[in-house]
């Protein structure tokens, strides 16, 4: 199958609540980060990290990139993602998110080619909640975000509400993740060492 198209990792926020820097997080002795992108590198042409700490990726071999408009939270990363993309959408992925689906995000690259509609993202839906990552989102929406920015906003949930975005709904995403793991984030350390009881051999 031909590889297409563009994924970025958000690696740029303030990692508050895990009390060390989450792009550094290592799983087994392997930097989380290099797992999810020798993954992403299978399904996509370009991948970008997109971090404030640039220093940490000096022999990397993809691209990497700093917010433009800084501060913001993961709209910042979302924004200078999709500014330095080739691609029309992108995949955004959070550093802290162990569990890439490949299947799924296959699913969502396919299905945004063969609608026939003009959306400018498509993320998962459950309920009436929204998950943000582990989504694509469309550089049409370059100018929006800078609008929605210079109001003094940053919620990106209520950002994806006002724009033409496709819903994935849970019961079809449930079908590649039955529990929800693809969307797992590891947010504190008590995520983390949860995390690793259940994964001390994960490739
Ligand atoms: N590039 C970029 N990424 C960000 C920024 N803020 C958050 N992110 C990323 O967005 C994803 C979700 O961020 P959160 O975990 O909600 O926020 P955080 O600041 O990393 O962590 P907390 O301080 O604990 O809330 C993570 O991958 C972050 O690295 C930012 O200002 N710039």
């Amino acid at each position: 199958m031909r590889k297409f198209g563009t994924a970025a990792i958000l690696a740029g926020g303030k990692s508050t609540r895990m009390g060390f820097d989450k792009q550094l997080l290592k799983i087994n002795e392997k930097k989380l980060i290099d797992k999810l992108v020798s993954k992403l590198s299978v399904e996509f042409e370009e991948i970008i990290v997109v971090t404030n700490s640039p220093e940490y990726y000096l022999d990397f071999n993809f691209k990497v990139v700093k917010d433009i408009i800084v501060e913001k939270g993961p709209l910042s990363g979302i924004h200078a993602g999709l500014k330095e993309s080739n691609s029309q959408f992108v995949y955004f992925i959070a550093c802290d998110m162990p569990n890439i689906n490949l299947k799924y995000i296959r699913y969502m690259k396919y299905k945004i080619r063969d609608l026939d509609m003009d959306i400018k993202a498509c993320v998962t839906r459950f309920g009436v909640n929204i998950e943000p990552f582990n989504g694509f989102y469309s550089k049409d929406i370059v100018l929006d975000i800078e609008d929605y920015l210079a109001q003094g906003k940053r919620s990106l949930n209520q950002l994806i509400k006002q724009l033409q975005t496709y819903y994935v709904e849970e019961e079809e995403a449930r079908m590649f993740s039955p529990n929800w793991d693809m969307f797992l984030n590891l947010n504190t350390k008590e995520d983390l060492e949860y995390f690793l009881k259940d994964n001390c051999n994960i490739s």
